[in-house]
């Protein structure tokens, strides 16, 4: 009687849990269908829905195609999944002040690489740790990492040299060292010349080498339906084990650095002012800091957020003054002009080159490293005359609206003069968004483009640069937008 009891109470909750399954199966169908029939967007190409695979160059072409149809916003179909594109500043706004939450989809897949850190955290423990570790993005901070560029960017040129022979290098590969060199030199002080010497300096060669190996990791699970579905079969697949060995490695590496820097600051007392000793330094109202498991979480988060970035911005603002030789010219005129003879770039100067910075805001504007930036509705919203449902998955289309021809006019062509003063007056905020806006802004932005602004006048003050004869520049996006198979450029010197 009683095994009779066990067997019906067991088939019960099988049959309640599979029901529970199945209806917010159906709910998540239903409403996809519903956004998918009854939204505005561009045809699907078949039952998979737009057949964007990769974001690489024909994928950010379609995306740009859609804009021009839908300026406003508009949804697109990856197989059974739609997502709600947000594509103009007004839109844009709204959804950064009424769409706060991050969609998780892609983000807790990273949980054991980057654990609670800013870029990967929610709630109140990122209002926590965002509030400890603004103070670390200050300008009076920024300072001091100057002086790390201006090295980095001499060892740059160093490097350079040593391809002036009139043939064609990767001018990105050479990039990702230089701002992994900058990073690396602005978190630790370990004023290491990466570019020259990375072999001897075997705790950041292998740091790289991890975080290679987590992008190809990555890839490996994006490109499989079931370990996307689940983590317990990725988790037991050998790909998933890999994973987290590899996250394990990195994490302890983290550690390692942390260790060495308190053992330094108890023996041999001394004034940091890099980004690790001001994470040890922060502490919150009540004075508590941060856990060393949470040190070593804002410290990834700060390598994996930090690099490909800078490196991405820095290659395609060299591609644009390589296409457009007139702009290269004048940005040299004014860098040999503002700087005369002296060979550092000080912090309280960087903002006198205001025709590169208007090349780089352009370049930045053509060629976001990051395309957009996602969100999930977590209560009703309305948009457009459109009632956007909890659990929409929203794009805020960063290289939507960068190419939104109602927001640029002939948003394709490079065309620095529109960041000039004038020209800015009275467009919206959110009509240039490579950072993001909004309380989940860019924490790093101004140190990002105060690298890639020192970076860009050293290399333009010893170097003319052009575009291997033939070479033409294919998109693809990694974990940021980058030129597929790489940037093929001629440098040739400066005759002083
Ligand atoms: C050209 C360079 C860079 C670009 C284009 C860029 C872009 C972005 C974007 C679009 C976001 C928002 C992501 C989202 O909402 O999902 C973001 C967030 C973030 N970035 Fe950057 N970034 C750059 C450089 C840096 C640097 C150099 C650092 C640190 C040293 C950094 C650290 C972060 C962090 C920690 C976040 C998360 C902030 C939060 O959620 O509170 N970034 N970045």
């Amino acid at each position: 009687m009683i095994s009779v009891s066990i067997s019906v109470l067991i088939y019960t909750a099988l049959a309640l849990f599979g029901i529970f399954y199945l209806s917010k199966f159906v709910a998540f169908l239903y409403s996809s269908i519903k956004l998918r029939y009854f939204f505005p967007g561009p045809k699907t190409v078949s039952i998979f829905g737009h057949g964007l695979t990769d974001f690489g160059e024909e994928d950010l072409e379609k995306l740009e195609s859609y804009v021009k149809q839908y300026p406003r916003m508009h949804r697109v179909v990856y197989g059974h999944m739609v997502r709600i594109v947000v594509a103009c500043p007004e839109l844009i706004a709204l959804a950064y002040a009424e769409i706060p939450d991050k969609d998780r989809i892609f983000l807790d897949m990273f949980t054991p690489a980057f654990g609670n850190g800013l870029a990967f955290s929610s709630g109140e423990i990122w209002k926590r740790n965002r509030r400890l570790l603004t103070p670390l993005f200050h300008f009076k901070c920024l300072e001091s990492f100057c002086e790390v560029f201006n090295k980095t960017g001499d060892h740059f040129v160093e490097v350079i040299s040593t391809k002036i022979n009139g043939n064609s290098f990767d001018f990105s590969k050479l990039a990702r060292l230089a701002t992994f060199e900058a990073t690396m030199n602005s978190i630790c002080s370990k004023d290491c010349d990466l570019q020259n010497n990375l072999e001897n300096n075997p705790d950041q060669r292998s740091y790289l080498e991890m975080l290679d190996l987590l992008t190809a990791q990555s890839l490996i699970r994006f490109n499989n339906f079931l370990y996307i579905m689940s983590d317990t079969i990725y988790y037991m697949s050998k790909a998933g084990k890999d994973f987290l060995k590899n996250c394990k490695d990195m994490r302890n590496l983290m550690a390692k650095f942390i260790h060495e820097r308190r053992a330094l600051t108890t023996e041999e007392p001394r004034e940091y002012n890099d980004l690790l000793d001001l994470i040890m330094k922060s502490r919150d109202e009540d004075g508590s800091g941060l856990s060393d498991e949470e040190m070593i979480d804002e410290l990834s988060n700060f390598f994996v957020a930090g690099f490909e970035t800078t490196t991405c911005g820095i290659s395609f603002l060299m591609y644009c003054l390589c296409r457009h030789p007139e702009w290269q010219e004048k940005c040299r005129e004014e860098i040999m002009e503002v700087l005369g003879d002296s060979e550092t770039i000080a912090f309280e100067d960087i903002n006198k080159f205001e025709c590169l910075n208007m090349c780089l805001k352009e370049s930045l504007r053509l060629y976001s490293p990051a395309t957009l930036v996602q969100r999930i509705v977590d209560k009703p919203v309305q948009m457009d005359g459109y009632t956007l449902k909890k659990g929409t998955p929203i794009d805020i289309g960063i290289q939507s609206v960068h190419m939104n021809p109602t927001v640029w006019q002939e948003p394709s062509k490079f065309d620095p003069n529109r960041f000039s003063k004038e020209n800015m007056e009275g467009k919206h905020p959110y009509s240039f968004i490579p950072f993001s806006a909004g309380a989940r802004n860019c924490i790093g932005q101004h140190f990002a483009l105060a690298e890639m602004k020192v970076l860009s006048i050293k290399l333009l003050r010893s170097y003319e640069f052009s575009l291997e004869p033939g070479y033409e520049m294919i998109r693809e996006t990694t974990t940021v937008l980058t030129q597929k198979g790489g940037l093929s450029l001629i440098a040739k010197p400066i005759q002083s």
